[in-house]
């Protein structure tokens, strides 16, 4: 089986059977670069498929269309659902509730059976707060680093700059430090913010996932489990039955 989450910044993959499990992530600008991850020449052919995808459709569509031609397989999406092993949607428009949101949420339920906070800081960071008898409480969406970042890059003259390096929150003195410092500082500050005003958040299990989950939680105040696959684990528990 071959298992992928694909996100708005990059594609994550792994692919597992007992004797040989291996995952790695490719970042893409257009649709068909996609195409050249390495994981498609990997796989025997006919390998089934299983993909849970933010993206917009033509990324889908590059997916299928790279599994079919050069691996011979098909691919299954995964969706938002009602409700699923005791977890329950809060949107009315239940598909639209991010399927990655959905899968994180999955994942984290299956392991705790008791409230939690799930954080997957990605492209956006988005936090889902589910209690302990499976009722999604609702969540968040506000930017990620990359995309705060970015939003000062398109809207000033004077703000531009590559490496990025995250972790501090002290005043800056330089361009790179004043954004680095500053925009670390809004995404743990907001954390802590829901951590401090959403009732029983404090009490509830907290855990992380997304590209930037290492560097947040290394600053929070509360203890939240890293968990990098989470997306492909709630994948898995989506495709288990049907
Ligand atoms: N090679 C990379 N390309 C893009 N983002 C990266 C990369 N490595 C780490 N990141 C960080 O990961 C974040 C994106 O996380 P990820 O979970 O991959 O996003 P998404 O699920 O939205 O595709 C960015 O904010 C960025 O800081
Ligand atoms: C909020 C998201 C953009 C996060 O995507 P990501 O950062 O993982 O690329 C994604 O879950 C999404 O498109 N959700 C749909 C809107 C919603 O969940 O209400
Ligand atoms: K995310």
């Amino acid at each position: 089986m071959l298992w992928l989450d694909i996100g708005n910044s990059r594609m994550k993959w792994l692919y597992g059977t007992a004797a040989d499990e291996h995952g790695g992530a490719l970042a893409y600008q257009q649709p068909d670069d996609l195409q050249s991850a390495p994981i498609w020449q990997a796989i025997p052919k006919g390998t089934p498929v299983w993909a849970s995808s933010v993206a917009n459709p033509s990324v889908r569509q590059a997916v299928e269309t790279a599994a079919k031609q050069i691996a011979d397989a098909n691919v299954h999406w995964a969706r938002s659902e009602q409700e699923r092993n005791g977890l329950r949607n809060s949107y009315q428009e239940i598909s639209r509730l991010g399927v990655d949101r959905w899968m994180v949420m999955l994942a984290a339920w299956q392991q705790e059976q008791s409230a939690f906070v799930v954080v997957d800081a990605g492209s956006a960071i988005t936090v889902d707060y589910v209690d302990g008898n499976g009722q999604h409480l609702g969540g968040h969406i506000v930017p990620g680093l990359n995309l705060m970042t970015r939003a000062l890059f398109s809207g000033t003259a004077n703000v531009k700059f590559n490496a990025l390096n995250w972790g501090e929150i002290g005043p800056g003195k330089s361009t790179e430090q004043c954004v680095h410092h500053g925009v670390f500082a809004m995404a743990t500050g907001y954390l802590e913010y829901v951590l401090a005003q959403w009732p029983g958040a404090r009490e509830a299990r907290w855990l992380i996932t997304g590209g930037d989950a290492l560097r947040l939680q290394s600053a929070l105040s509360i203890e939240a489990e890293w968990r990098p696959n989470l997306v492909i684990e709630g994948l898995q528990i989506f495709a288990e039955e049907r």
